[in-house]
């Protein structure tokens, strides 16, 4: 592995691989050679400054990494999340082909099956109104209560299939802070409101507490009785669920090989289902399946998330890039930067392989991003002139959704195409100057004002581009992230499955309340903690 990184890094500085704006200038094929499709679904890569011969020895990387090897360990139910004795199973959730996977010598495809039934029986009942509030009103509002996992995901979803969403309103609370919860109490009927309350846990401390003024909400409005109708519950930890007095026809289960960052396909998907509906939600499903079929089987120069893990890991340790910027030309996708971030920062931001030694060179990148245009008028200025070079990632869909609008979805594609051209191309000393001087500035002046009118170009970028933001391409597009980062996490030799790094600060945080409620000193404190405290005591007077 380490010598075809060095080998990537020579071959990258021999042969001028990065100038990318020449590459194009000399293959008028490189959009066909550098890029793949997977039906509708269609990668450009050609803006990265990859060649053959990196390609080559990428697909080596890929093989020597045991990336395969890996993916089939994952698929079987093998217990990869080794550090917490766990298989990785989250796309048994979306197997629609519904072939056996066994875990514990147990085929869990008709539990996976029985969950997917008892919620859409609930969602189809909610939509419809036969399920109803303790009063016998229809449900109008449903509110999400969970954080991380068991939020980011059906909250993207939700809002990226809003031409789909004719249930009720959703809503979704997962911040700590009370302003979440009390300013969506404020819009909302305790008679016609649902919660559910998600957690895999069922100990999450921000849920648990949310959950709880949620039920005060439904217990002082309409009394203690109707708090069963008002609530349902998705956990694993069923036993947890039942303490807080769930009714078990409204909770539903998932296990413990789904990680929280991979559950959207599990009941954690329930407000997205009451949304959109079974039979959308059942498409997001088959949608996530074909990419399972296809990161099995393609060939890696046609592999989709073979080739973005492959290129992340390039941009990540044999370029040095620090981050990715993830650009959606999609105001739905708005919330898919924050839900990648989870997915791949929660799973790649490790500092040790397998082994337990230091991992060599870099991990997973800082991963941010916010949908175009808007991003244009706020940080691109950085992206195409700052001294960091940070490879872009944009996605964008052939058609929207308002027939009526269409020029607006037109000026959407043209500024999407407009970005990555102008980060591969960018504007040279001697056009800068050209410019100025054709609108009539003097020379002097042309001079002095053109270097800040250059682009340095040769800025990487990847684009996506698929027929329409359908259930079934949604669930395509997360599915293929999800990919990217277990590629990239084989390449990286760590497990992308744990997640420890949250860990020390929940258990401070256990530790400091008593000490903010001044009900114990800040003995033991550092001085900054307890300069803090004070702080923030005598503020709040
Ligand atoms: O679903 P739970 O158990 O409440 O956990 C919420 C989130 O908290 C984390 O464990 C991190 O603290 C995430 O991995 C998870 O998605």
């Amino acid at each position: 592995m380490h010598a075809i990184v060095e080998q990537l890094k020579s071959t990258v500085a021999a042969t001028a691989a990065t100038d990318i704006r020449a590459a194009f200038a000399s293959d008028p094929k490189r959009f066909e050679r550098f890029s793949a499709r997977m039906d509708d679904l269609l990668m450009d890569y050609s803006k990265c400054a990859v060649n053959d011969e990196i390609m080559v020895q990428l697909e080596k990387l890929c093989a020597e990494g045991g990336v395969a090897a890996k993916r089939e360990a994952m698929f079987a139910g093998e217990a990869i999340n080794f550090t917490e004795g766990r298989a990785v199973l989250h796309t048994a959730l979306r197997n629609r082909a519904n072939t056996p996977v066994v875990v514990d010598g147990k085929n869990v495809m008709p539990d996976v099956n029985a969950v997917l039934h008892a919620m859409s029986g609930f969602a189809e009942g909610v939509r419809q109104g036969t399920i109803t509030g303790s009063t016998g009103k229809q449900i109008t509002d449903v509110v999400n209560i969970g954080i991380g996992g068991s939020d980011l995901g059906p909250a993207m979803a939700t809002l990226a299939l809003a031409p789909f969403h004719d249930g009720p309103r959703l809503h979704f609370v997962s911040n700590v802070d009370g302003a979440h919860i009390a300013d969506t109490l404020k819009l909302l009927q305790p008679e016609t409101t649902l919660f559910i309350v998600a957690s895999k846990t069922f100990t999450t401390i921000e849920t648990m507490t949310n959950a709880a003024t949620a039920r005060t909400f439904i217990a002082d409005a309409l009394g203690e009785k109707a708090v069963g109708d008002h609530f349902a519950a998705v956990s694993t930890a069923l036993d947890k669920v039942g303490a807080f007095g769930i009714g078990s026809e409204r909770v539903f289960g998932f296990w413990d090989w789904v990680g929280g960052r991979y559950s959207i396909w599990s009941a954690i998907g329930l407000p997205l289902m009451i949304a959109v509906g079974a039979d959308n939600f059942t498409e997001f499903l088959s949608g996530a399946h074909a990419i399972d079929n296809h990161f099995r089987t393609a060939p890696f120069r046609e592999n989709l998330p073979m080739l973005l893990g492959a290129i992340g890991y390039f941009h990540r340790n044999v370029l040095d890039y620090p981050t990715r910027a993830i650009l959606p030309y999609d105001q739905r996708l708005s919330r898919f930067p924050a839900y990648l971030q989870q997915l791949d920062m929660e799973s790649n931001g490790k500092g040790v392989t397998l082994d337990g030694t230091p991992v060599k060179g870099n991990s997973g990148p800082v991963v941010w991003g916010e949908p175009g245009t808007n991003g244009q008028h706020a940080f691109y200025q950085l992206i195409h002139q700052g001294t960091s070079v940070i490879p872009a990632e944009f996605m964008i869909a052939a058609k929207g959704f308002e027939p009526e609008l269409r020029h607006q979805h037109e000026l959407l594609i043209a500024n999407c195409l407009a970005q990555s051209a102008a980060l591969m191309k960018g504007r040279t000393l001697e056009e800068a100057k050209g410019q100025l001087l054709k609108s009539g500035m003097d020379a002097a002046k042309a001079d002095h004002i053109a270097p800040h009118r250059v682009f340095t170009g040769n800025r990487p970028s990847i684009t996506f581009v698929y027929e329409q933001l359908t259930p079934f391409a949604l669930g395509r597009l997360i599915a293929l992230y999800e990919h990217r980062v277990f590629v990239e996490g084989v390449l990286f030799g760590i497990n992308s499955f744990d997640q420890w790094g949250v860990e020390l600060g929940k258990e401070l945080a256990t530790g400091l309340l008593p000490v903010v409620q001044g009900k114990a000193g800040t003995d033991g404190q550092d001085a900054s903690t307890t300069g803090l405290v004070g702080a923030l005591s005598h503020l709040a007077g």
